[in-house]
């Protein structure tokens, strides 16, 4: 199988559209600006009063698309699209959703982006009481678990499956009758709802969606929601208690595109605070702030501006490369930051630089730009991350399910430090982080998950927790590490 050459793999994107002409067009174009989370595969279904059409394919968007009558034979007033990387399950077209189950009482397509941390256990179960799957990713076991169930009503066979279900998700769910969206008693995924001018109701996981389709926000999906959507209106329902919102951290770090406003805070604004945040707590004399394009060039400018070092365009991506698919090897992941990102040379030879990142995963990145930033001249390299250290991993839908991946985990920040090469570096702490997003919740959680960090998990870990406690011996040898070296 072949993967995109990233480093921190993203998660799935959802879009539904309700009782609109041209549905399938809107959810296409909506789809598009949510690709950043998912280049594995996409697909759409559509319904009119008596058919569903679907159409899926393995890739980018553009490309399952590209025949244009794929898009074109989606008739009908709603339409619900999926594009998806995957947390669990094999790859290939079988797991690519919309899963379309063809319910004699009330068929329905739902789009699912998380992932489900008791999976396993379901689908033990539910093989044991004779269900059958169409692929082998936890998705479709919400649409297993409702096939299954004996109660009268669509809406009470999604509410009592739905509570069967652990960790993080957002869904969809399309009948011919109406749409529903859905977010995890945590509000572990993003998923929001807005309106065309029109008066189309609309689902998706980023604001940035909403934007491409000129439609406006109406409110975030709050943790526990059931929202209804028909052809009057929409009406909240609740199918759990909140357990309050601890939505991904790393979705204001990395995931969404910086255009988009999550739970009321612009993820611009927040990447921006969390390199001002980073600049106070790891101040350092330099020549010239630097960004990591695309991702960190928020953080960057926040750097820049705190500190009053200049911002300059020290190096560049080529958006070709972001697009081409190798295997996730190491070699070849090295390989794929090389063809991805340059040095300018003009900006950054004989100068003492800070380099800003918003994340560090592997250290793939931050050591090969160390290393092409050197060989371009420079004189010092600080490197300044505006994220606090992932040392912990995620069972919620982003793939980094094992510590043995992630750096963090496994070398303190002085070692961290001389293993990328940097003269310096310095890391956003959790308390500057939650204070750069400032959710104003005042739950446990401070409204966000910040598992990566302090491995506090909202949620029990349930099918993974074997493998998650086999591998904490060698987590808690770097726990309270220090978050700056020189
Ligand atoms: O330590 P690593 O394992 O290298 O991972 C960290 C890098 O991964 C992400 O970038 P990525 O290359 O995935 O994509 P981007 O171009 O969207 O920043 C992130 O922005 C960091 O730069
Ligand atoms: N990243 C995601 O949200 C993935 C959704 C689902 N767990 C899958 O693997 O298909
Ligand atoms: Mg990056």
């Amino acid at each position: 199988m072949l993967h995109e050459v990233k480093s921190l793999n993203e998660e799935c994107g959802i879009f539904g559209i309700w009782n609109a002409n041209n549905a399938a067009e809107y959810a296409y174009f909506g789809m598009h600006s949510l690709q950043h989370r998912g280049q594995e595969g996409a697909g759409i279904v559509s319904f009119d009063d008596k058919n569903i059409y679907m159409h899926k394919g393995e890739g980018l968007l553009s490309k399952i698309f590209a025949d244009k009558n794929n898009l074109n034979k989606l008739t009908g007033r709603s339409a619900i699209g999926h594009i998806r990387y995957a947390t669990a399950g094999s790859h290939g077209l079988q797991n690519i959703q919309p899963f379309f189950f063809n319910d004699p009482r009330m068929p329905f397509a739902i789009s699912h982006n998380g992932n489900l941390t008791n999976a396993k256990s379901l689908r033990d179960d539910l093989t044991d009481n004779g269900a059958h799957f169409q692929a082998d990713s936890d998705s479709e076991l919400l649409g297993s678990l409702m096939m299954l169930d004996q109660h009268e009503s669509f809406i009470d066979r999604l509410k009592v499956s739905l509570k069967k279900l652990h960790g993080g998700f957002a869904f969809i769910i399309m009948t011919p009758k109406g749409m529903l969206g859905v977010a995890d008693p945590h509000g572990l995924r993003p998923i929001v709802l807005g309106k065309t001018k029109a008066g189309s109701y609309i689902l998706c996981s980023e604001t940035c969606a909403l934007d491409a389709v000129n439609a406006q926000y109406v409110r975030d999906v709050q943790p526990g929601e059931l929202v209804h959507i028909d052809n009057n209106d929409y009406k909240i329902d609740h199918y759990t208690p909140s357990q309050g919102l601890s939505i991904c951290s790393l979705e204001y770090i990395y995931f969404a595109r910086s255009d988009s406003i999550i739970h009321g805070v612009s993820v611009h604004s927040a990447r921006k605070k969390m390199g001002i945040q980073v600049a106070k707590e790891h101040p350092v004399k330099a020549d010239v702030v630097i960004g990591v394009p695309n991702s960190s060039l928020d953080a960057a400018l926040g750097y820049a501006e705190a500190s009053g070092i200049p911002f300059d365009m020290g190096m560049i991506k080529n958006q070709y490369v972001a697009r081409t698919f190798i295997e996730p090897t190491q070699d070849k992941r090295e390989l794929g930051v090389s063809m991805k990102l340059a040095a300018v040379k003009s900006v950054v030879s004989g100068k003492d630089i800070v380099l800003v990142d918003d994340s560090i995963v592997r250290g793939t990145t931050s050591k090969y730009i160390v290393q092409l930033l050197k060989e371009a001249g420079a004189k010092s390299i600080h490197v300044r991350i505006a994220s606090p250290v992932i040392k912990y991993p995620c069972f919620y839908g982003v793939d980094i399910e094992s510590k043995t991946e992630l750096i963090g985990a496994n070398q303190s920040v002085a070692e961290i430090k001389n293993t990328i090469g940097a003269d310096s570096l310095g890391y956003l702490s959790v308390d500057g982080l939650i204070k750069s997003i400032n959710l104003n919740c005042n739950n446990k959680y401070h409204g966000l998950c910040t598992a990566y960090f302090d491995g506090q998990y909202p949620t029990d870990l349930d099918d993974y927790k074997a493998k998650y406690d086999e591998e904490t011996e060698q987590i808690k040898a770097h726990k309270g590490a220090e978050q700056f070296v020189r």
